[in-house]
């Protein structure tokens, strides 16, 4: 390790820790009981410590006088009692230490999954790519358990229980508490710098697992468009660079680790010297000063046996202190997950009857680009259809997704009736909704058509399917990627979808795109009758849908 890997951490960085540890602090106060629960199991634990140290003490004081008394009876009765206490204390520190450790790990499962579920729709609001999501969600939130479980129990008892420990030895000796302290001081120190050393290797180690992490992702996401152009070799190698990087951050995580870990181990193995040394002289009353307090063999081994459980707890911090780390370098991304989410629904509106739709002034603009639409005004009058036609990229389906709430509304309001929307307040239960590029699970397509409605019977399924002119065994199997589906047949399931759900509005997002000429004739009826009744609101570039609107309005 060279002189720059031990500085004080630039101002930006403090400033940045401070803000994960409030933002942490914030997201952890629900459960700040059951958090001091599992903090107050882990500082319990000196009263074992105590207790052993006091047994053995009791125990191997009373052998010395008992020997002297002939009969192996007298031996063990005198040893019994401080034996007994310690063997009891050995069990009370399992059972403390089995429990803290049970307490710790139900509050970090509670507060991972109530946090994954508050950022869960951040990572299906479409503002962050899907590995910055995935790394937030799945592994941001991961990051958390070590500083949950270990870091902050401990940090409480590294500042408690070295003080109780010390007390405890006090009442013995004073004068070896004095040495308990004095040792104390640079143990601390050795322990700050190496804490602030491994801080900025963790951070670095942090950001080189993300990174393979989310191109490991992205690739598997492009892996036919990698296959169909034989770049297999290429992003070989650049995830291999990636890979290596991250074992070289490791690897660097690991030395600091050591390093930390052998001055933590020298500190705590001089104090312990150096009590041994003072008790030894004491006893053999060979103190080159005037004895401070004379000890009796009891009490020599209760300090013996006490002086490293002062440094315990700080040893414990010391290797739990990269869980810090972890921590402090996944808040952020948390946060990006956390401002992305949209709005939180406060009231789904489930209308019964077709409305009418107005846009009133509306400006849509996606983050800090020029508006998409500005000051747009539309009707759609209750049951008709109106079509959206224009050149691409004039935001026609930006229009459709603001009702569906996936585009920003920048400016302007929704009024469903003549009755705004207020913020909040959710359209898309009465909604039914053909995309562009519908969404497609695992499963059979039977399991696909059924997300619209999933109370629907086969039969409706089956329905739906024919309408959409989806034909086939629905019991066929399809994968993430849609492979099973042609294109024009997964446009087709998303219309399957809009046909089986009875919702007022209907939103159609160019329904014919990818369907050849005689395909889109024969869909031109079944799109009519599906819009029959409901307000339909049509995105379309096809002559032929456009013509089945009552009204056409030309973006531009
Ligand atoms: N989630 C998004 N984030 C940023 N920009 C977006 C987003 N969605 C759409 N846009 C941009 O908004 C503009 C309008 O897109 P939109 O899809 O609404 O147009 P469109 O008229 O439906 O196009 P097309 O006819 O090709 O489907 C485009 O420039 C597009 O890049």
């Amino acid at each position: 390790m060279t002189a720059t890997d031990i500085q004080s951490p630039d101002p930006a960085s403090k400033e940045a820790s401070r803000a994960a540890a409030n933002w942490l602090s914030a997201a952890t106060a629900p459960w700040k009981k059951r958090a001091t629960l599992s903090a107050a199991l882990v500082i319990a634990d000196v009263v074992p410590a105590i207790g052993f140290a006091a047994g053995l003490g009791l125990a191997l004081g009373a052998i010395v006088p008992a020997l002297a008394d002939p009969g192996a009876a007298s031996v063990l009765k005198a040893v019994t009692p401080g034996a007994a206490l310690a063997v009891g204390s050995l069990l009370l520190r399992g059972v403390l230490g089995q429990a803290a450790t049970l307490s710790a790990s139900h509050l970090s499962q509670s507060i991972k999954s109530a946090l994954r579920g508050r950022l869960m729709s951040g990572v299906f609001s479409g503002k962050l790519s899907d590995s910055e999501a995935m790394a937030a969600a799945v592994e941001g939130v991961d990051a958390l358990d070590g500083f949950i479980t270990r870091f902050r129990p401990i940090k409480t008892a590294a500042v408690v229980s070295p003080l109780v420990l010390i007390a405890a030895a006090a009442v013995v000796s004073p004068f070896t508490a004095g040495i308990l302290v004095f040792t104390l001081l640079p143990f601390v120190i050795g322990m700050a710098l190496t804490g602030m050393a491994a801080a900025a290797e963790s951070r670095r180690q942090f950001v080189a697992m993300e990174r393979l992490s989310g191109l490991f992702l992205d690739r598997i996401r492009a892996l036919p468009a990698i296959l169909a152009f034989q770049s297999e070799t290429q992003q070989s190698r650049q995830i291999a660079r990636a890979s290596d990087e991250l074992a070289r951050r490791t690897s660097k995580v690991l030395k600091v680790a050591f390093l930390s870990s052998a001055i933590l181990e020298f500190f705590s193995a001089l104090a312990v010297a150096l009590v041994a040394v003072y008790c030894g002289f004491n006893l053999l009353r060979l103190l080159p000063f005037p004895a401070p307090d004379v000890l009796t063999l009891g009490q020599a081994f209760f300090l013996l046996a006490l002086a490293p459980e002062v440094y315990q707890p700080m040893r414990r911090l010391a290797a739990a202190y990269h869980d810090r780390q972890a921590a402090d370098s996944a808040v952020p991304h948390l946060q990006a997950l956390e401002q992305a989410a949209p709005a939180a629904v406060t009231r789904s509106i489930n209308l019964h009857h077709a409305p009418a739709l107005t846009f009133d002034k509306v400006t849509i603009t996606y983050g800090d680009a020029a508006p998409v639409i500005s000051d747009f005004s539309l009707t759609v009058p209750t049951g008709r259809t109106i079509a959206l036609i224009g050149a691409s990229g004039t935001g026609k389906s930006s229009l459709i997704h603001l009702l569906l709430g996936l585009s920003p509304l920048s400016g302007g309001q929704i009024l469903i009736d003549g009755e705004p929307l207020a913020s909040g307040e959710d359209l898309s239960a009465s909604i039914a909704y053909a995309g562009q590029a519908p969404m497609v699970i695992p499963g059979t397509l039977e399991d696909n058509i059924r997300i619209a409605l999933p109370q629907a019977s086969t039969r409706q399924i089956m329905e739906a399917a024919a309408k959409a002119g989806l034909r086939g065994d629905l019991a066929r199997n399809i994968d993430e990627r849609g492979g099973g589906l042609s294109g024009g047949e997964r446009r087709r399931l998303g219309l399957a979808r809009a046909f089986l759900k009875p919702a007022p509005i209907l939103l159609l997002d160019e329904p014919t795109a990818h369907l050849d000429a005689a395909s889109e004739q024969a869909l031109l009826a079944i799109i009519k009758q599906a819009s029959e009744g409901r307000t339909t609101l049509i995105a379309t570039h096809s002559d032929a849908v456009a013509a089945l609107a009552d009204t056409v309005v030309e973006l531009s």
